[in-house]
């Protein structure tokens, strides 16, 4: 059979594995042509946020890391009118992006812009309302603040909802134990912690660069099954 490349398999996922809107299409455009244009969200992960989402009538969202705004609007859209999405990110300039896409679909009245350091927002949220007031959670900001924004969503996310964390493998070298640097570290160490975490249930996906989904637990140690794997 022949080799067909990553990138022509990640076209066809594209063209026939997503859903992707003409204002979506435009927004991604716009911000390849950035020059921080790779940090955006997949179009198969726009997609797969869109349908968890959805599956778990999620109607209050967490985003963490918003950029200019493709997988707020990819989540957004899927939300009842009355839905919420909170999108947290520190970067005026990448946001005001987002925010005129958001205008233009129609959904800036659904997502809530907090604008400054997200572990300060994560923390003056739950000190105002309370915890579990959250179905989702996507977090898709600095790695080293992972372990913070984690604990922080494990307050925020009801028992059920689902906690979504891009970029575990840190472009694989989370599998190279000689790459000590400090983001690498980080993501190493939060990978086996939520492993051992009996708090949650929890996969390691190997999708784009290493998704991770996290179901917090009704209870610490809720369902425990034969084979273990959900133990
Ligand atoms: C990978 S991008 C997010 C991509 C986005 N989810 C999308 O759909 O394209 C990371 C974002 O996290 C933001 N960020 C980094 N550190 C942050 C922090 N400490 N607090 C808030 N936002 C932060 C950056 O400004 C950037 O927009």
């Amino acid at each position: 059979m022949p080799k067909i490349p990553d990138q022509q398999i990640r076209q066809y996922v594209i063209d026939c594995g997503t859903r992707q809107t003409p204002l979506l299409r435009r927004l991604r455009e716009q911000t390849l042509a950035l020059a921080e244009g790779h940090m955006m969200t997949t179009p198969a992960a726009g997609q797969l946020l869109a349908l968890l989402a959805r599956s778990i009538g999620a109607r209050r969202v967490l985003e963490i890391g918003t950029f200019t705004g493709y997988s707020a609007l990819c989540v957004a859209d899927v939300l009842p009118e009355d839905g919420i999405l909170v999108a947290c990110d520190a970067s005026e300039e990448w946001t005001a992006v987002a925010r005129s896409y958001w205008r233009e679909a129609g959904l800036d009245d659904r997502i809530e812009l907090r604008l400054g350091d997200a572990t300060r927002t994560l923390e003056g949220i739950l000190a105002e309302e309370g915890g579990a007031g959250f179905d989702f959670a996507f977090i898709d900001a600095d790695k080293e603040s992972y372990d913070a924004y984690y604990e922080l969503c494990l307050k925020l996310v009801r028992p059920g909802g689902l906690i979504c964390f891009d970029n575990m493998f840190w472009g694989r070298s989370v599998a190279d134990p000689e790459d000590m640097r400090p983001e690498t570290v980080a993501l190493r160490s939060l990978n086996l912690k939520i492993q051992s975490d009996d708090r949650v249930d929890m996969s390691l996906v190997p999708l784009g660069d290493g998704m991770t989904f996290i179901r917090p637990r009704t209870r610490a140690g809720e369902r425990v099954t034969a084979v273990g794997v959900a133990a």
